[in-house]
């Protein structure tokens, strides 16, 4: 048994402990970074960076099919197996990034092996046990595959399976409306497959209703079949003819299944209790400086039981490098963090939703909105679908909703203004170049000035008197 005394224990390197890891070792930490299975986590290997990567492969193949504006279509039956080729080659291009041989060239100590807590202030590996001053719980999360009757003895994927599937599904069924399943439908029907999504609630049910209509309207259009109010009660069959019921007595009959039903915390197996670090089934209990009942350890990522982001993974390292190398306080802000469902057309939010604001702020608040069908760009692309709409109050925004093309690029922008309070004055007095689809943006700024400066009868006076002396 070898023992190794450090500063900063990181146990999963996923995006959250990488990032710690980073930080802390290029500001003079000593780290060890213990990771039991892949390097990069989910997001390089089994979410983020391979669900981008084959809506890339479907929007090429959609685009082909099309053709637009005289240039001839071509619906030819996209190679799947090539698709895949494409997602391997992105996670390839991007793993050196996040490889073994990086983090030991950075200076961390990398240790393949699970990890438990053994003590308060030791964690086992192998056959390495660690002493930390502080340790950060970093082990994300895994597809929650749930108990209905049948789909234990049924073939079916989840996302940790599905990328490695080379042969297409003639018709794949996926339970569960969230990112994940609205994403991996428009894939696999771009990519020339039948696809059922059933929702036991409403698909896309976390989103503004009215962008998510726009979204799921799109993706209907394409030919994708989208059941609501369909809760699974019962899986049957075998790979290739599979029937799924819902507790409304329908059924639904595909080739393949894909399990996409949220996320479940990797919590188990850490011996949290031997370390008296607090949890339940969410994740690690944590204090809004990402601390967990054990002052010594810190919890980031999916790991600390909230927004379930690569983004948020690399924030919350930020947060907790300050108090661990600098012993100054620091707290996790939820109000600013933004997120995106990649289908075409995207779905982008930040902050509160327009409901959630007005539960919050009631009368004070003002909807500034702007429609992708007056900007220009987005016209002469044929794209002209969609808007932007941003929750203000007290002349500063709470939060932005943007449905269309490139919404995730155009909502970082109020990103920004939320993350750093600014008001809806930075917005609407910065010039936008023309024609772009982020003149979306200070055109929904404008609109929240324009009813205070075209319809106010109190202007209007100043203008016409000051308009007698000039
Ligand atoms: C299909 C899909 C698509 C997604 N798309 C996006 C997206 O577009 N944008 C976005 O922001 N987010 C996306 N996400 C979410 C994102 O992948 C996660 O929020 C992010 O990976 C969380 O990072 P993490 O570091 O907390 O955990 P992870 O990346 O899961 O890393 C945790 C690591 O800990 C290791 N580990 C666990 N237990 C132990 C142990 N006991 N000892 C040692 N190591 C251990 C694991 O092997 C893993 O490598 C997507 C998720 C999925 C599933
Ligand atoms: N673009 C992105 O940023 C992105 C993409 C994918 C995933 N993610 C992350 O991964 C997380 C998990 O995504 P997800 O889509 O798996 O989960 P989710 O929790 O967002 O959605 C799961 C859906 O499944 C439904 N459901 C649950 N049980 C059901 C049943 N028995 N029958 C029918 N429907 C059922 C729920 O009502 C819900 O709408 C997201 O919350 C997000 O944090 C992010």
């Amino acid at each position: 048994m070898s023992r190794i005394k450090t500063d900063i224990c990181i146990i999963g390197a996923g995006s959250g402990g990488l990032s710690v890891a980073a930080g802390a070792v290029q500001m003079g930490a000593d780290v060890v970074l213990i990771e039991a299975h892949k390097m990069g986590g989910d997001c390089l290997n089994y979410g983020c960076v391979p669900s981008k990567a084959l809506l890339a492969a479907g929007h090429k193949a959609h685009a082909t099919a099309q053709g637009a504006f005289g240039t001839e279509g071509h619906p030819t039956v996209p190679d799947f197996a090539a698709a895949k080729d494409h997602v391997q080659a992105t996670i390839d291009h991007i793993a050196p990034v996040d490889s073994q041989e990086r983090f030991e060239g950075l200076g961390v100590r990398v240790i393949r092996d699970r990890a438990r807590f053994i003590s308060d202030t030791e964690v086992q590996a192998g056959d390495h046990v660690i002493t930390a001053r502080r340790f950060v719980i970093a082990t994300g999360s895994r597809p929650f595959v749930p108990p209905i009757p049948g789909l234990d003895a049924v073939p079916h994927h989840t996302n940790e399976t599905i990328f490695e599937l080379r042969e297409r599904p003639e018709h794949l069924i996926i339970i569960g409306g969230g990112p994940i399943g609205m994403e991996m439908a428009q894939a696999h029907r771009r990519l020339g497959c039948k696809v059922t999504v059933l929702e036991g609630q409403e698909a896309l049910g976390r989103d503004d209703p009215e962008a998510a209509a726009i979204v799921l309207g799109a993706l209907r259009a394409e030919g994708i079949e989208i059941v609501d109010g369909a809760q699974v009660s019962a899986v049957s069959g075998t790979e290739g003819a599979i029937r799924v019921e819902t507790d409304d007595g329908r059924s639904f009959d595909g080739s393949h299944l894909l399990v996409a039903v949220g996320r479940q915390v990797n919590v188990e197996g850490l011996d949290l209790d031997k370390a008296h670090v607090g949890f339940d089934r969410r994740g690690v209990t944590v204090d809004s400086g990402l601390r967990s009942t054990n002052r010594r350890v810190y919890a980031v990522g999916d790991a600390a039981g909230g927004l379930q982001f690569t983004h948020v993974a690399g924030y919350h390292a930020g947060v907790i490098i300050r108090p661990m190398l600098f012993g100054l306080p620091a707290k996790a802000r939820t109000d600013h963090i933004p997120w995106v469902t990649y289908t075409d057309p995207e779905l982008a939010q930040v902050g509160l939703t327009e409901a959630e604001a007005r539960k919050k702020h009631g009368d004070r608040l003002f909807v500034a909105r702007a429609d992708f069908a007056h900007n220009d760009r987005a016209i002469a692309t044929g794209q002209a679908q969609g808007f932007a709409k941003v929750m203000v109050v007290k002349g500063r925004p709470v939060g932005a909703t943007i449905v269309g093309p490139q919404a995730g690029e155009l909502i970082q922008i109020w990103a920004l203004a939320i993350a750093n309070r600014l008001k809806m004055s930075a917005i609407a007095g910065m010039v936008a170049p023309y024609p772009t689809l982020g003149e979306i943006n200070k055109r929904a700024a404008g609109a929240y000035f324009s009813p205070k400066l075209f319809d106010s009868p109190l202007v209007k006076r100043v203008v016409r008197a000051v308009q007698r002396w000039l």
